[in-house]
């Protein structure tokens, strides 16, 4: 499903990933490391907002060659998700929708779902962390990507936003073999994420265990 080809990302000549020829097949994968190990920097070489060495691929379409084909594949939210604040929620999430080539009813249904109805008209600078954070997913959702990934998508959602986010996971893989990479330094609950899998970032390498 995913695939680098002699990927190399540096900040200022400092090398953080490499990652050869590996094929990450299907599935929901937990990346882990430690602080500063690269995830967040491998999710968004991934989504395509980083500058690399090398190339990505989802199945045939690369990053560097089909840019637009390829990002309409990959759906993305950031770890602390920032967003202008004269905007209301439900602006960006029609703006996305546009973008991403979502079906009409899709918006209002993940919003409804998400429990973001009551304030989904407010201008974005009103939101709490929690707030925006929920308005993040419900954006990586829209559309019709191959790939979700989710940098720390468990931090500062409630209880209930947490069990509806593994249902949508859940649903997306199982009705559309949407692939994700979540990274969390919280633990993932493995019973609601049946089939989970991991893959370690260490020494600037990526380890699939599986
Ligand atoms: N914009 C940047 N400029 C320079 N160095 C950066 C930049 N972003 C990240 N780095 C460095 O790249 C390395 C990987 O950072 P990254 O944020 O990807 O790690 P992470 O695994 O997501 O960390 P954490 O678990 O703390 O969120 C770190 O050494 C970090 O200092």
């Amino acid at each position: 499903m995913l695939n680098f080809n002699q990927f190399e990302k540096s900040y200022f000549n400092h090398l953080v990933l490499k990652i050869d020829n590996i094929k990450i097949p299907e599935g929901i994968f937990w990346i882990k490391g430690s602080n500063g190990s690269g995830k967040s920097t491998l999710l968004k070489a991934i989504a395509g907002i980083l500058s690399f060495e090398g190339d990505i691929a989802i199945s045939t379409i690369y990053l560097k060659n089909h840019g637009v084909s390829y990002r309409k594949l990959v759906n993305f939210a950031e770890a602390e998700p920032l967003y202008p604040e004269f905007l209301t929620g439900f602006e960006m999430v029609d703006l996305f929708a546009k973008a991403k080539g979502a079906v009409s009813d899709q918006e209002e249904t993940l919003i409804a779902e998400m429990g973001m109805k009551p304030y989904i008209h407010n201008p974005l600078g009103s939101y709490s962390s929690g707030m925006l954070k929920k308005l993040s997913l419900v954006l990586a959702f829209l559309g019709k990507p191959k790939l979700i990934l989710l940098d720390e998508p468990l931090n500062t959602i409630d209880v209930e936003s947490l069990e509806i986010l593994y249902r949508w996971i859940n649903e997306k893989h199982q009705n559309e073999k949407i692939s994700f990479l979540l990274s969390s330094h919280q633990p993932l609950d493995e019973l609601k994420l049946p089939g989970l899998k991991q893959i370690n970032i260490k020494d600037k390498k990526i380890i699939l265990n599986f």
